[in-house]
């Protein structure tokens, strides 16, 4: 039998999908599947290699132990006060896809509304956080990463992209973050404190909810979505890790 000694009972999801690839017979014991998998799921999976490169980076890795250089820190901090300002108008491109294109009875706008509000906020605390670490944030120079990164968002705001391949770009930009700074915040973490309060600003729960709504609203789109969108969507994805690892490397080396 394929219950792995389970008795009957229903084994945990998990298990249930690595059964599924052992057990030939296993869809015709009557055991169901207990959820769909979406197509953020296959993407996560497929592609965890890049996925982990990006949320648990040397960078972070390094803020998690303990030991960070906090001159890597303070040019992380003023690089990604420049990638945020460009993250703005990407944001608002966004939202105004998601005005237009859908009906919007899932309440789109209202989550990237809410995305939008925050970086208001996140651009006060960059302020305040660069007086506090003595960074001068008039002065600082994008350096390359950063450049193709913010191309890269510009590009995107094109109202050729459409809404739900903007959608997977915004949706994975924020969840690494979420992701690698939440890793910061476990238990067993030795993250120096007066580096906590910035793990919190996109390690926190709520923040990690709203990257499930952005998740959702994604997977709902693919589901509909033709397959030239859905190969672009995840080359747009592919790219978005990409970047994300130069962006760390970047602050990391500080080159
Ligand atoms: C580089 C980068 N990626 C993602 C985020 C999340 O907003 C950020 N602030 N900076």
């Amino acid at each position: 039998m394929c219950d792995g000694g389970n008795q009957g009972k229903k084994p945990a999801f998990k298990t249930q999908f690595k059964k599924q690839q052992f057990c030939r017979n296993w869809l015709h014991t009557g055991i169901q599947m207990q959820a769909k998998i979406t197509v953020t799921e296959t993407w996560l999976r497929k592609h965890r290699h890049l996925y982990d490169g990006a949320t648990r980076h040397p960078f972070i890795r390094s803020i998690r132990d303990g030991n960070i250089d906090i001159s890597a820190f303070k040019t992380w901090l003023g690089q990604d006060y420049i990638f945020v300002r460009a993250f703005v108008p990407f944001v608002a491109s966004v939202l105004t896809k998601a005005y237009k294109g859908s009906d919007d009875g899932n309440g789109d706008v209202e989550v990237i509304l809410g995305g939008v509000a925050a970086l208001h906020d996140e651009i006060s605390w960059f302020k305040k956080e660069a007086f506090k670490w003595g960074v001068q944030l008039s002065s600082i120079v994008p350096q390359k990463a950063n450049q193709e990164y913010c191309r890269f968002l510009e590009s995107l705001i094109s109202p050729e992209v459409e809404y739900t391949v903007a959608a997977v770009a915004f949706w994975a930009i924020e969840t690494i973050y979420q992701e690698s700074f939440a890793h910061c915040l476990e238990d067993d973490s030795k993250t120096p404190p007066e580096l906590k309060e910035t793990c919190q600003r996109w390690g926190n729960e709520s923040f990690g909810e709203y990257c499930n709504s952005l998740r959702n609203i994604v997977d709902r789109q693919l589901e509909k979505a033709s397959d030239d969108v859905i190969t672009k969507a995840e080359a747009t994805l592919l790219r978005v890790l990409e970047h994300e690892v130069d962006f760390w490397n970047m602050s990391h080396r500080r080159t």
